[in-house]
């Protein structure tokens, strides 16, 4: 592989907006490629592939190029640098790359590798907290499997067509891509590519979504006819998914605090010519009393850490404070008590998060079903899904039962 300049002066600048500004990696990403229109996919793909490695990498190749934050510009290029230099691309005569000791790093990083935390580039605080909660033998698995690039999954939206048709639509398209079996209507592109462009997703015939996500969805047992409320629902990856299920008949309620996620949702939902959502913001108590009793079915999006989605968000290793964890998990308490009130009897409830922590996930629900509104449900089942199990993101659901009291 050649290096182009223009290409890692973007990537460099990109990387200063990031660690030293706190600056989104996928926001700043957006906007680098927009930076010259005459970019192909290739050039687009080199800026958005290495700015996400050195972000998911910056402990290790810090330590490696012996520079501490916050970065200046010639520290960036000394980790853009220690990247190439791990690639095994040969350095241009750049002024940005004089005197790189390309031995000694790699030297450094044998070295360093005998050491979890920064072969894996986690912060102290995370990597033991996992360890504490997962035990070594799966966290040293879970956090490699985290470190791996995310494949780019869709899930064929049945409310327009049929995974077949879709799969049959891309390939004429160029875009080849596979069943994964034991996901419904999941397929997987062979090639990471740019699908938005695509007439296919201008019609709303699929959504970009990973294989775990798809599985919650499935997991609260939709059916046409029925009433669920998607409490956390944002902009609706999982909302869109239950319309499709429930073939636009019976009513979806979707929640979230923020209206301007529901706004991006009734968009999506326009797209994918799903009819039967309702959007309602949480701006009081009021919206969640409204529903007491009423939903056939209720889904529990939690907000969380995110520590399962780190191959797609890399960046929230460095952004995720330990006091955050702390608030989160009590508004998952918060969450799981009241709006469990408005799962019906005989109703369902699924808790998700897409966190590979047990404090966040059995925990959790082990909490609420011996508290005073949990008393009302039954464990019904769950899957804790890994990253270095599935090769997909991290994630958890639990499935409970509203006993049929009333
Ligand atoms: C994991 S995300 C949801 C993702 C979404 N369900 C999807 O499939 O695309 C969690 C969501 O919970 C929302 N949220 C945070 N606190 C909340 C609360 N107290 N009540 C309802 N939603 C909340 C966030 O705005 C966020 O959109």
């Amino acid at each position: 592989m050649r290096l182009h300049r223009n290409l890692c002066f973007a990537t460099v600048d990109g990387l200063l907006l990031i660690f030293n500004e706190g600056n989104y990696a996928d926001k700043v990403v957006q906007q680098l490629l927009k930076r010259d229109k005459r970019w192909g996919s290739r050039d687009r793909g080199f800026v958005a592939e290495t700015t996400y490695d050195i972000v998911r990498w910056k402990r290790l190749y810090a330590e490696i190029a012996n520079v501490k934050e916050p970065f200046s510009r010639d520290d960036i290029w000394r980790l853009f640098a220690v990247w190439a230099t791990l690639k095994g691309i040969k350095l241009p005569d750049w002024k940005y790359f004089e005197n790189t000791p390309t031995r000694k790093i790699k030297g450094r990083f044998d070295e360093l590798s005998q050491i979890r935390k920064i072969k894996e580039s986690f912060p102290d605080w995370i990597d033991e907290l996992a360890e504490k909660e997962l035990g070594e033998t799966v966290w040293n698995k879970e956090a490699a499997a985290l470190n791996e690039q995310a494949d780019v999954i869709l899930r064929a939206n049945t409310l327009k067509t049929t995974k077949e048709k879709l799969k049959s639509e891309l390939f004429d398209l160029d875009f080849d891509t596979e069943e994964i079996k034991g996901y419904l209507d999941a397929l997987k592109l062979k090639e990471r590519a740019n699908v938005f462009t695509t007439e296919a997703f201008k019609k709303g015939w699929f959504e970009v979504q990973d294989a775990s996500s798809q599985l919650v969805a499935e997991f609260l047992d939709v059916k046409p006819g029925i009433k669920v409320v998607d409490t956390c629902a944002g902009a609706g990856g999982k909302t869109l998914h239950i319309a499709a299920l429930m073939e636009n008949k019976g009513q979806v309620i979707a929640m979230d605090i923020y209206e301007n996620k529901l706004r991006e949702l009734k968009r999506r939902a326009k797209r994918a010519g799903a009819h039967n959502i309702e959007m309602r913001t949480i701006d009081s108590t009021k919206p969640i009393k409204k529903l007491y009793d009423k939903a056939d079915r209720v889904l529990i999006d939690a907000p969380c850490s995110g520590l399962g989605v780190l191959r797609r968000n890399p960046d929230a290793k460095w952004k995720l404070e330990a006091s955050f964890l702390e608030r989160i998990k009590t508004t998952q308490r918060e969450i799981l008590s009241s709006y469990s009130r408005m799962v019906k009897p005989g109703g369902k409830l699924v808790y998700a998060t897409c966190s590979i922590l047990p404090s966040e996930n059995q925990e959790q629900v082990k909490h609420f079903l011996t508290s005073e509104s949990g008393k009302e449900f039954t464990f019904v089942k769950e899957k804790k899904i890994l990253s270095h199990e599935s090769g997909f993101d991290g994630f958890y659901m639990a499935l409970l039962e509203r006993k049929n009291t009333k």
